[in-house]
């Protein structure tokens, strides 16, 4: 479930007039996601996907986003393009939230991630990064190394009944990361959350990225570890050093990186599991048992930091 705000056919219809798309034929709300209430509209040009922003969204960061996803679309980076309406503008209000509607992806995200799958999001990666260099807006990253402890303390309380010891383990690994944290290696616009289900595939092509509402202005090695936690694990917890050197190795045909980059990627990661590892911990212990959507484990990403706790430079994870 993602739909948390229903729309009526006709202030939906109303809205649609706006756009040059035609009338609207059907919709349907998107189950999967967590953030926003999404919808497939089929109008006389065809599918479309209609998103109404919830409240985890802060409203002022939208028309970053929105201009984000034009400039990069411009940059022949396959993501949804908001449309705009008559009036030139893109976002509108509907049902009482902030609405835009973007072109439809085609293309599926991959349930079972192959080497094959690494090495085109390496490379895909890479040119997004290219590609928002010259994006003139800025939003800093708000899940930064100095925003994890003020969620940790969030969850503190509960951590131990997730598995006794945890709160004092996070807690040791900020103590750790946060004087260490590389802040000057090359920085540029990142997407920070691009896991499997926010990229999408045709055959064993990449047909684009979606979901950009994590993104913000970071250093791209962080990006890069997001990648390499959520892509190169497998389910039993292994890390698959041949998805790893597939998505580097892709991914610095098209940006190489420096040797700073490479030598901070063990802490980098380390940091990039503590972000996911919080941010699941703190859905954990504050969602109701009866929620409609079921938190992600928390543990699969302590699995993941422990890996990296381990690693004792960059060549462990397949980079010569
Ligand atoms: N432009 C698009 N083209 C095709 N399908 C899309 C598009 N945007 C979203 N979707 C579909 O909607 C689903 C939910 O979108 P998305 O991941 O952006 O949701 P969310 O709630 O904003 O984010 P989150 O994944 O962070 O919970 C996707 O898995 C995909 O099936
Ligand atoms: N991709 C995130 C959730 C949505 O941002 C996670 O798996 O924890």
């Amino acid at each position: 479930m993602a739909v948390y705000t229903e729309v009526s056919d006709d202030e939906l219809s109303t809205f649609v007039e706006r756009f040059s798309i035609g009338a609207l034929l059907s919709y349907k709300g998107i189950a999967e996601g967590v953030e926003n209430s999404n919808y497939i509209i089929q109008t006389e040009q065809g599918p479309f996907i209609l998103t109404l922003y919830e409240k985890r969204v802060n409203e002022a960061d939208l028309p970053f986003f929105l201009n984000l996803l034009e400039h990069l679309s411009e940059r022949e980076i396959t993501c949804p393009v908001p449309l705009k309406d008559d009036k030139g503008q893109a976002l509108g209000t509907l049902a009482g939230r902030p609405a835009a509607i973007f072109t439809f992806l085609s293309g599926m995200w991959p349930r079972k991630i192959k080497p094959v799958h690494c090495g085109e999001l390496g490379r895909a990666l890479a040119e997004l990064h290219v590609a928002g260099r010259d994006f003139p807006m800025k939003r800093a990253n708000d899940l930064g190394v100095m925003d994890w402890r003020g969620l940790l303390n969030q969850c503190l309380e509960h951590a131990d009944d997730v598995q006794v010891g945890l709160g004092e383990k996070l807690s040791a690994e900020l103590d750790y990361l946060e004087p260490r944290w590389p802040i000057g290696l090359p920085k540029g616009i990142i997407h920070a959350d691009a896991f499997p289900d926010n990229v999408f595939f045709r055959g064993e092509k990449c047909s684009g990225l979606i979901d950009f509402y994590f993104a913000c202005h970071d250093i791209f090695a962080y990006d890069l570890a997001i990648c390499m936690n959520a892509w190169c694990f497998e389910k039993d917890g292994d890390f698959n050093v041949t998805k790893a050197r597939l998505l580097l190795s892709n991914y610095r045909k098209v940006r190489d990186f420096s040797t700073e980059e490479v030598d901070a990627l063990p802490m980098v990661a380390r940091g990039a599991a503590t972000r996911f590892l919080l941010t699941r911990l703190y859905d954990w212990v504050n969602t109701p048992k009866d929620a409609l959507v079921k938190p992600k484990d928390p543990m699969e990403y302590f699995k993941i930091l422990k890996f990296h706790q381990s690693v004792r430079s960059a060549a462990e994870y397949g980079l010569q």
